[in-house]
This record gives structure tokens, C-alpha cells and sequence, in this order.
């Protein structure tokens, strides 16, 4: 369970996050939702400890990220947004290189079964270089994956890649979250967050505007007088409505 507090971030004198408080289950899978600099791949860094928060608190599993860091990293899986992997290396050899991070031992067997998972196994002993994007965003995916870990944090990682890869990645985390994985997912695809999301957070200009089931945001537009006659209407109207209620400078 991931409960965010109040968190706020700065860069400079602009604030990036203000504010954020929320509360993410065990087993479901939250769409980050938002703009351009919203704040989404802030939130996604601060909970992977990447970044720290200038104002706030965040326990994840029960661990305070502040002072307990290197426990919540053996708790969380990050996928950034850009792929990080070794290009001149194999598959295999990625794998091998980001299970060093790995506290336990992770064998070359598991290795595999884990490349089997995401459908690269034919691809393991070729260089990532001669991988499509598709293909090494699943890698990149496996990578997080390696030590097992309870939280999966993926900020857009489907970007780019065709309509198969896209519903293999979405099926492969739906299964995630069957077995029991969080899994906070920060994407601009409606369809996706239609399609995945148990719940979604909206932010903009670093605010949290909503938290909530699709049942629930559609009740609080209607009690705006919005009555979307599609979900991706009503995603459309809870990303567009600050900029309606704001005038042109
Ligand atoms: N390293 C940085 N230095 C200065 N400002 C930053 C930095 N990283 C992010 N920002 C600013 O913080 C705000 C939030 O950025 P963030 O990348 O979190 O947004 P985002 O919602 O992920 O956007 P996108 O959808 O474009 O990826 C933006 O105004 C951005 O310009």
C-alpha cells in the first residue's frame, strides 16, 4: 500500500508537486493522469526515491521513504520513461548486469523464465541495439521486475510502440496485478486507463484534482452539470477543465 501525505516539490522557486495526498491500494493499478508537466513523472521519481519531496510524507508497505530508502527500493520496480538499458549488450547480459542490484540472488534460470514472460525469450542472446521499441520497453520492464518487487512504478511505458507490443505490455500487467502487484502507471492513452486502471489520479500544474474509481469522476462531473456521453469524453473533460475555468492571459 502506498499512502501519500501532503507531498510537495519544488524545482526552483516553481512547485512541481503541492500538496498530494493519496492512498493507493495493495493489488490495483493506478493511472497517473495529466498534462504536459503536470507532475506526473515528479510523483512517479519521488515514490521510486529517486527525487526527494521538499514537504511531505510517504509510507510505502508500511516504510517511511525518508528514513527507510533502501528498504522501500527492494519494494519498488521503476520504469522510466526512457529506456534504460546497456544498447551494446544481449538481452541476457542486461538482465544479468540489473540483477546485481538485486539483495538476493537471482539465477540465470529466472533470468529466462522472466524474459519468457514478457515474450523475449527468442531475443536472448541479441543486443538490445537490434531490438524494436516495443521490444525494449518490455526489457525495460523486465529489468524492474527482477527482484520481485510489490510495487511496480512505470511512467509511460508503452510510449511509442505498436497496438500488439502496447496490449501484451497491458495484458502482462493486468497479470501483475491479478498476482497481487501494485502497480502505479502514469500514460496519455485513453484507452489504456480505460482499459487498466482500477482507479486514476489527475493532476495538473502539480495539484491532485481527482482520485477515484471512472464511476466516481463521472458522478463529479455531473455534479459539475458535465454529462459526458463517453469515458474518453469524461477523461477529456477531467484533463481540459482548469484550462476552461482559467481566461487567457
Ligand atoms: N529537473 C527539472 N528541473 C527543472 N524543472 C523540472 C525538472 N523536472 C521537471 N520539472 C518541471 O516540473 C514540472 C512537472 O514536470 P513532470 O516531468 O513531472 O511532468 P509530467 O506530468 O510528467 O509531464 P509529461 O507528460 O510531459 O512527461 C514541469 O513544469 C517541469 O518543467
Amino acid at each position: 500500500m502506498i499512502q501519500i501525505e501532503n507531498v510537495s516539490k519544488y524545482y526552483g522557486k516553481k512547485p512541481s508537486l503541492q500538496g498530494v495526498t493519496l492512498k493507493i491500494e495493495k493489488g490495483e493499478v493506478f493511472g497517473v493522469l495529466g498534462p504536459n508537466g503536470a507532475g506526473k513523472s515528479t510523483l512517479l521519481s519521488i515514490l521510486s526515491t529517486i527525487s526527494k519531496p521538499a514537504a511531505g510524507r510517504v509510507e510505502i508497505n508500511g516504510l517511511d521513504l525518508k528514513k527507510q530508502a533502501k528498504l522501500v527500493r527492494e519494494q519498488i520496480g521503476y520504469v522510466p520513461q526512457d529506456v534504460a538499458l546497456w544498447e551494446h549488450l544481449t538481452v541476457k547480459d542486461n538482465l544479468i548486469f540489473w540483477s546485481k542490484f538485486s539483495k538476493q540472488r537471482v539465477s540465470k534460470e529466472e533470468l529466462y523464465e522472466l524474459c519468457r514472460t514478457v515474450r523475449l525469450e527468442e531475443k536472448w542472446n541479441e543486443k538490445v541495439s537490434s531490438l524494436s521499441g516495443g521490444m525494449k520497453r518490455k526489457l525495460n520492464i523486465a529489468a524492474a521486475l527482477i527482484h520481485n518487487p510489490d510495487i511496480l512504478l512505470m511512467d509511460e511505458p508503452t510510449v511509442g510502440i505498436d497496438i500488439q507490443s502496447k496490449l501484451e505490455i497491458n495484458q502482462y500487467i493486468r497479470d501483475l496485478a491479478c498476482h497481487g502487484k501494485t502497480i502505479v502507471y502514469s500514460t496519455h492513452d485513453m484507452s489504456e486507463i480505460l482499459s487498466l486502471c482500477n482507479r486514476i489520479g489527475v493532476l495538473k500544474s502539480g495539484v491532485l484534482q481527482f482520485s477515484g474509481t471512472i464511476a466516481e469522476a463521472r458522478e463529479m462531473v455531473k455534479r459539475k452539470g458535465f454529462l459526458p456521453n463517453s469515458d474518453e469524453k469524461l477523461i477529456y473533460f477531467l484533463l481540459q477543465s482548469e484550462r476552461a475555468e482559467k481566461p487567457l492571459p
